[in-house]
């Protein structure tokens, strides 16, 4: 059965000339328009307080578009249709006069209870300083019907407090079923496909607990820097950037029990169940459990010599419950590292007796490596013996699966599926308020003890594997990072 066709609707992107609008959201409008699911009258309408008419947007988009859409993939004639159909208001949603300008193209509603109006998307691109300020904007200016949708880009505050405060802004005017707080892992297509490499296979499940797991790696890898990002990015750092939100929902995903079914509220009833199990790491383990670095250049990157900023975090963390007692998830992320990559390592213990003592070669634990990126696939360790007469020589060896190879269709960008699913209503990939706000209340006493200690990240060479801080806190327990070399 396919998917029901999509009614018009209209689209409103705060933050219209931002960075991640121009280089994320348009593009993978763009892609779902000349793929015809974009139904044709909906309505793109981006704002932002550049002094542009539509002409003058779509001038801009037009010498943007082609630098975020990849050749093969860019119809001239979709493109400049997609192009022509998208508007701009001037508008600085501090100041309330302004709101003239988007009440002149989207008429205000009657009310909330007219159910047939065309859904509306009001998509937060910006600063979340100004989540609560639009969402009252939009209230004031009666431009919410009972069909509208509020996107929230990530982060959602910088704290608990902050995200707290945030939640009850946006929540006094939004119910909880039409925000959408978005964390573009969970529209990753590698990262679904986790899900479904979970519980659509029964072999995994019997081995998917302390009895046969080790321990598990998750790394996000970048081998960008900061750049243009700076200003934010100093405020925030790895933790707050990429652990809070990214790696925290791959470790859910990893560690939650199976949901009963993939549907809104089941998959992430769970999610809130294992960050609600996370060990507290308090002031006095957070030097042992915890790895900072910052790239050598970053100091004169932002522009502030002094700056103590990491821009790279590695951490042990434990699950606290009957499936990973005594299981570490290792977590690390970090800008300006050697390579672009992103993968989840399962770590099997040994077997528990060796059978072939005087063979030669290694008998490595099993691992199961699951990469998410850049090439998406899987990669099972397993132990073989090489061919060939007389003893038994013990060869690593694995099986690959490789989903370019396997599958021919194009790999969609995360944004694509999101928008789309805040399009048809369907928020199973989104963050419910109490999941960000358990992650930021295991985040916080992080912050709090690196605070209270006057932590200094280690300074690490741009281009290479990161602080050696992040191999001691893994060697310490006697294991080691997984380098890409072993596959
Ligand atoms: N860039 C990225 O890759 C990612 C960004 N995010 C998050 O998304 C949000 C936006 O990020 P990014 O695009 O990088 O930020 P930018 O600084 O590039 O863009 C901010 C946008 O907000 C607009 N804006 C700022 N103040 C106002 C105002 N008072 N009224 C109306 N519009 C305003 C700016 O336009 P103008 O100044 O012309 O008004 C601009 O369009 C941030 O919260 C960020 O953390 C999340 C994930 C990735
Ligand atoms: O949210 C963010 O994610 C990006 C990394 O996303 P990816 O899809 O390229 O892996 C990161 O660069 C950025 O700092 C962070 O805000």
């Amino acid at each position: 059965m396919g998917t029901p066709a999509l009614a018009p609707c209209d689209i409103v992107v705060f933050g219209g000339t931002g960075d991640l609008t121009v280089r994320k959201l348009l593009p993978a409008l763009y892609q779902r328009y000349r793929d015809g699911q974009l139904p044709e009258g909906t309505r793109v309408i981006a704002c932002s307080r550049a002094g542009l008419d539509d002409a003058g947007y779509r001038d801009k988009i037009r010498g943007e578009l082609p630098r975020f859409v990849p050749n093969a993939e860019l119809d001239q004639a979709s493109a400049e249709a997609f192009i022509e159909g998208l508007e701009h208001v001037s508008l600085d949603v501090q100041d309330d006069h302004s709101w003239a300008g988007l009440t002149a193209k989207l008429p205000p509603v009657a009310g909330r209870e007219h159910g047939n109006d065309r859904v509306r998307v009001f998509y937060l691109a910006c600063a979340p300083s100004l989540f609560g300020p639009i969402s009252a904007g939009l209230e004031g200016h009666g431009l919410i019907n009972a069909r509208s949708r509020v996107v929230l880009e990530k982060p959602i505050g910088r704290d608990l407090a902050s995200a707290l405060a945030i939640n009850d802004a946006v929540g006094a005017v939004f119910d909880e079923s039409q925000i959408f707080r978005i964390d573009h892992y969970l529209g990753k297509e590698s990262v679904q496909n986790l899900l479904v490499t979970r519980f659509a296979n029964a072999v995994l499940e019997p081995l998917w607990n302390g009895r046969a797991i080790d321990h598990v790696q998750i790394t996000v890898a970048e081998a960008i820097g900061v750049g243009a990002r700076a200003g934010y990015y100093d405020t925030s750092g790895a933790l707050r950037d990429m652990v809070q939100n990214h790696l925290l929902q791959l470790l859910c995903l990893v560690a939650m029990e199976p949901p009963t079914q993939v549907d809104r509220d089941s998959v992430r009833d769970e999610k809130l169940k294992v960050l609600k199990a996370l060990r507290p790491i308090t002031a006095a383990d957070a030097a042992e459990v915890t790895a900072t670095g910052q790239y050598a250049t970053y100091a004169e990157e932002c522009e502030r010599p002094d700056s103590t900023t990491e821009t790279f975090v590695a951490l042990k963390v434990e699950i606290e419950n009957w499936r990973w007692a005594g299981v570490p998830f290792y977590l690390r992320t970090g800008k300006c590292l050697d390579a672009r990559t992103s993968e989840i390592v399962i770590q099997f213990r040994p077997v528990p007796h060796p059978m072939f003592p005087d063979a030669e070669g290694t008998t490595e634990p099993n691992r199961l490596v699951i990469t998410l990126q850049p090439d998406e696939g899987m990669q099972l360790h397993l132990i073989a013996k090489e061919p060939g007469p007389g003893g038994i020589r013990l060869r690593p060896v694995s099986l690959d699966l490789n989903y370019a190879a396997t599958f021919s269709s194009r790999t969609p960008e995360a944004y694509e599926r999101l928008l789309m699913d805040v399009v048809r209503g369907n928020p199973t990939l989104f963050m419910r308020r109490d999941e960000v706000e358990a992650a930021w209340a295991w985040t916080e006493p992080i912050l709090a003890a690196w605070e209270e200690a006057g932590r200094q990240p280690e300074t690490y060479p741009a281009g290479t594997s990161g602080p050696t801080a992040a191999t001691t806190l893994i060697e310490r327990d006697g294991r080691t990072w997984h380098t890409r070399s072993v596959s």
